[in-house]
């Protein structure tokens, strides 16, 4: 049955393909571009020379400063170094974070941004941007954040580490898979959302086997694409909240975190969301929504345990008391009444055990 609904497209252009990044200086030029900051990890500096080398006279500089959860510090520096060099465009070639301090720079002065992404967490697609100042990260939502061009060549993700794409896999499926029970969810987003998953499905195991497999790392950035697309269109729920409160108040790794949360969010929705279950179910060819999220994880070595990955049993209080105070909608309450009910999740999630749905 179609409910009732409303969608806003968001104004992005997106060029999709093995090699085409050699289409860099063409769409730099539709930009209107003069001088490019470009944007990096200090991990992935080499993929931002090649890119400034591309670009020749039409390169401001490179900073190679992101971190992960943009800094306000980072941000201030990075905002510094467009200003200096005289940037009009910033280019940012990496994961979430380095799109993330795009982001930041984007905010304050309106420069365009053109996104590279090369892991799965599919930040490019979306008006949402994340800063940490003193322990604390805030989200917002700004339409000059959202990148005006992304451009997706999975040759360069065949280097992402095993480890590292299944999480951001994962993580790109959280994203669909809330999707399909959001507040302002529609037809259109839960066909992309079902697509997403199913695409991404396909390629972690596949990637496990071969990281080096082109079909799977196409596969992966296909999914990547549609499953950020959900993300930028439609709202987020438990899984967000709860996974941007460990991550931004206990510092966990983000992919991670996504990963061993996700299939304990799905099951306390499962009961008030059962189309939604359906559809992730099917993508993933798999009788449970949430176990088969658990498994996906389990079977490709990702931890399944917040205790794995760094939080302490004793910060369980205090996430839950963070989650449940300022709660985003979700189809289910997850208000201050049902603190025990997400501090009980909490603890399954941490000792790593597979979901209970109720
Ligand atoms: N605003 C939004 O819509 C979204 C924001 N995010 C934000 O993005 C951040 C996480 O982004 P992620 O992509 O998970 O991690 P990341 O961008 O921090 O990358 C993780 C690590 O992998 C390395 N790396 C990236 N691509 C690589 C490649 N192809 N080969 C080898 N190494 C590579 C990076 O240098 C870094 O050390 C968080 O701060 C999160 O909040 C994530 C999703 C959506
Ligand atoms: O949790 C996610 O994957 C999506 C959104 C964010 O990470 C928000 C942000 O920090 O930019």
């Amino acid at each position: 049955m179609i409910r009732d609904f409303s969608y806003t497209s968001l104004p992005q252009r997106v060029v999709f393909g093995a090699g085409s990044l050699q289409h860099l200086g063409r769409e730099i030029d539709a930009l209107r571009a003069r001088r490019a900051l470009v944007l990096c990890t200090p991990g992935q500096r080499d993929k931002a020379e090649r890119v400034a080398a591309m670009l020749g006279a039409q390169a401001a500089g490179i900073f190679d400063g992101a971190v992960m959860h943009v800094p306000i510090e980072t941000a201030r520096d990075a905002r510094q170094a467009a200003h200096n060099l005289g940037a009009d465009c910033a280019i940012a070639i990496g994961g979430g974070s380095t799109v993330g301090l795009g982001k930041a720079i984007a905010l304050d002065s309106g420069l365009p941004i053109l996104a590279i992404p090369t892991t799965y967490a599919g930040s490019e697609m979306t008006p949402f941007y994340g800063l940490t100042e003193a322990g604390l990260k805030t989200t917002g939502k700004d339409a000059r954040v959202l990148p005006r061009t992304v451009i997706y060549d999975p040759e360069l993700s065949r280097g992402l580490p095993v480890a590292l794409s299944v999480t951001s896999g994962i993580n790109a499926i959280a994203h669909a898979a809330e999707g399909l029970y959001a507040q302002d969810a529609n037809p259109v987003m839960d066909l992309m959302a079902e697509q997403g998953i199913a695409a991404m499905a396909r390629a972690i195991p596949a990637i496990r086997r071969d990281s080096g497999d082109m079909q799977a790392r196409t596969d992966a950035l296909y999914g990547t694409w549609l499953c950020g697309t959900v993300l930028g269109c439609v709202g987020i729920a438990l899984h967000h909240k709860l996974c941007h409160t460990l991550g931004g108040s206990f510092n966990l790794p983000h992919s991670e975190v996504h990963t061993v949360v996700l299939p304990h969010a799905i099951a306390f929705n499962a009961g008030v969301a059962p189309q939604a279950m359906e559809v992730i179910a099917r993508a993933l060819g798999t009788p449970s929504a949430a176990l088969g999220l658990y498994a996906l994880a389990k079977d490709n070595g990702a931890a399944v345990a917040l205790r794995d990955i760094g939080m302490r049993e004793q910060d369980l209080d205090r996430a839950a008391d963070l989650a449940v105070s300022n709660p985003y909608w979700n189809p289910r309450p997850i208000g201050p009444a049902e603190r025990g009910l997400i501090r009980d999740l909490l603890q399954r999630a941490w000792g790593g055990v597979p979901p209970v749905e109720g």
